[in-house]
């Protein structure tokens, strides 16, 4: 079952499901979804100098990521083609029970925006804000601004709850993130980690 937006103001009521801050609630709550807002913090990849990504090698990303810092009513331009890591504004918390799904919003898939390559779910018993993998698929710049309504969560309801969610429990690599995390797969147990 999807969570309506009686459901969703409920959950945050009860205090399980959380998404923090929202500053104006009616804005937010949509009748089966909640908006996000768009961080200030984005990783944008360096294409010099690298030959070629190998995703195993977390210590390698760190050097073709660098980070930018855009000031509320400041615009980040994303030009055609870009792919760069966005970050959404509020934290989140997700109860064991529900699974939530990270959406673009129609008004900017109008734009050619889109909010997520590959990636969207949000796992039972995720914390934490979640990274935004922003595209422009357009052959025009679009001008984004940090706190603008950028992406929406939509809540599935489980038959049961999750018996190991995501978390420090089953050592879980991207609990707890804040801003925009490159990827860490390097940590999988395919390559050598433990995560
Ligand atoms: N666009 C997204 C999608 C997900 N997440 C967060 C919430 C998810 O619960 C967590 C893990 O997502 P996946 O399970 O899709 O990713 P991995 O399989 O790579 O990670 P893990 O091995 O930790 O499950 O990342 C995020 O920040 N941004």
């Amino acid at each position: 079952m999807i969570l309506s937006d009686a459901d969703i103001l409920r959950r945050l009521e009860e205090g399980d499901l959380v998404v923090d801050p929202i500053d104006d609630i009616d804005m937010q709550v949509q009748p089966a979804s909640i908006d996000l807002r768009l961080g200030t913090e984005f990783l944008e990849f360096q294409r010099t100098n690298i030959s070629c990504i190998h995703p195993n090698r977390e210590d390698e990303i760190s050097k073709y990521v660098r980070e930018s810092h855009v000031p509320e009513g400041d615009d980040f331009i994303l030009h055609p083609g870009d792919f760069v890591l966005g970050t959404t504004k509020e934290r989140v918390e997700i109860p064991a029970d529900l699974l939530a799904t990270v959406e673009g919003r129609s008004s900017l898939g109008r734009l050619a925006v889109v909010i997520h390559a590959t990636a969207g779910i949000v796992d039972p018993g995720y914390e934490g804000q979640i990274t935004l993998e922003l595209s422009n698929l357009g052959t025009a710049p679009v001008a984004l601004t940090p706190g603008m309504r950028i992406s929406q969560l939509v809540f599935t309801e489980m038959k049961s709850p999750a018996d190991r969610p995501y978390g420090v429990e089953r050592g879980s690599k991207y609990q707890g993130q804040r801003g925009p995390q490159a990827s860490r797969l390097s940590s999988d147990p395919e390559f050598g980690g433990t995560k």
